[in-house]
C-alpha cells in the first residue's frame, strides 16, 4: 500500500506567496512521516502556477538524507521535465492528462492529442534517464463541463497510456465528482485489464465521502492513494469548484480500518499536522 502525500497540491492554489524557506520546512517534516512519495513540487510555467516558482529552491533546502520517501514532481511539458531531470533526487515525474479537452486547454494550453504527444516524449526521457512517469488522467470520473465522459473512455485512455509505456496511471477525481460505485467500476476495470500498470487514487472530497470513496477504490484494486494533510488544495485550474484533496489523517484512518499496516511514525505526522496549521493559516 502506498500513500502519496501532496503538499504541492496543497500551497498551489494558495494566493499568498508561501516563503520558501516555511514550504521546505513542511516538506522535510513530511519527509520524515514514512510516505511512500511525497509530491513536493512542480516545474512548470510561473505564470500559470506562480506558487510554485521555486520549487527548484525548495529542493535544495531538502533533508532527503534521513528520508526513505521518493520524490515526485509535476510537470506540464516538455521544458519541465528537462528542468526536474536536472535533479537526481526527483524519482518520480507527474504530467497531468485529461479526458476533459476543456480542462487539458484551461490546464496546458495544449489539446488531448497534444498532450498524449507530451506523454510520449517524457516516457521516453524518463525511460533513458531511469525516472519513472505517473501520468495522472484528470477529471476521470466526469467533468462539470458536460463533455463526454464514460469509464469506457477512460478505459480508452489507459489503453492509449499502455502503448506509450506507462506504468503508473493516477485517476483523478479533480472536481470530486465520483460516486463510491463509479470509483469501483472504474478501478475494477482497468486493475484487472492491465495488470502490470500501477493505478493510483488521487480522489478530491468532502471529509464525510472520504471512507466510502477509498473503500470503494479499495474493493476496485487501488493500493495506492494520493492525500494531503487536512484535506487542503484543490485544483485551481478546475476553477468552478474547489473541493480539497482527501485528508490524509482520514485516509490513514481508514486504511488502517481496513488492516493495512502503513508503517508511519505516528510522532513525526503528528508534528506535520501542527505545521500545517502554520503553513496554512
Ligand atoms: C490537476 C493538477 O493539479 S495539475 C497541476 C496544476 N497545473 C499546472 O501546474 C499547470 C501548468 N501549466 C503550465 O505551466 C502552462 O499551461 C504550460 C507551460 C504547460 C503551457 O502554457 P503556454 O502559455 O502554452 O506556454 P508557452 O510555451 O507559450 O510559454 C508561456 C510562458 O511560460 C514559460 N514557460 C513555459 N514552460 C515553462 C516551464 N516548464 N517552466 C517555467 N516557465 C515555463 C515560457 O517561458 C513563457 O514565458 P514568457 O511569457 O515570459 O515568455
Amino acid at each position: 500500500m502506498k500513500i502519496i502525500e501532496c503538499p504541492r497540491d496543497a500551497m498551489q492554489g494558495r494566493e499568498v506567496f508561501i516563503d520558501t524557506a516555511i514550504k521546505a520546512a513542511y516538506i522535510n517534516q513530511l519527509l520524515n512521516v514514512g510516505f511512500d512519495t511525497v509530491d513536493f513540487g512542480s516545474f512548470v510555467s510561473p505564470k500559470a502556477m506562480p506558487q510554485m516558482r521555486d520549487t527548484a529552491e525548495v529542493l535544495d533546502l531538502l533533508d532527503l538524507f534521513h528520508s526513505k520517501s521518493k520524490l515526485l514532481a509535476i510537470v506540464a511539458n516538455v521544458r519541465g521535465a528537462e528542468d526536474a531531470m536536472q535533479f537526481e533526487e526527483i524519482d518520480y515525474l507527474g504530467f497531468p492528462l485529461s479526458i476533459s479537452e476543456t480542462f487539458q486547454q484551461r490546464n496546458t494550453n495544449k489539446s488531448i492529442q497534444e498532450a498524449l504527444e507530451v506523454v510520449a516524449n517524457l516516457q521516453n526521457m524518463c525511460e533513458v534517464k531511469g525516472r519513472t512517469l505517473v501520468t495522472y488522467l484528470s477529471m476521470g470520473f466526469g467533468n462539470p463541463y458536460g463533455e463526454p465522459f464514460s469509464a469506457d473512455l477512460v478505459a480508452e485512455f489507459v489503453g492509449k497510456l499502455d502503448e506509450l509505456g506507462v506504468k503508473v496511471i493516477a485517476l483523478s477525481d479533480t472536481i470530486g465528482a465520483a460516486d463510491p460505485a463509479l470509483i469501483e467500476e472504474v478501478f475494477k476495470t482497468n486493475t484487472q485489464a492491465y495488470p502490470e500498470i500501477e493505478f493510483g487514487g488521487h480522489f478530491h472530497s468532502r471529509a464525510e465521502h472520504i471512507a466510502e470513496k477509498v473503500e470503494a477504490g479499495l474493493r476496485g484494486g487501488c493500493r495506492r492513494f494520493d492525500g494531503a494533510i487536512n484535506g487542503f488544495g484543490g485544483c485551481p485550474m478546475a476553477k468552478d469548484e474547489l473541493v480539497g484533496n482527501v485528508a490524509t489523517e482520514a485516509l490513514i484512518e481508514v486504511l488502517e480500518k481496513n488492516g493495512y499496516d502503513l508503517g508511519m511514525n505516528q510522532e513525526e505526522f503528528g508534528e506535520a499536522m501542527k505545521l500545517a496549521k502554520f503553513v496554512f493559516q
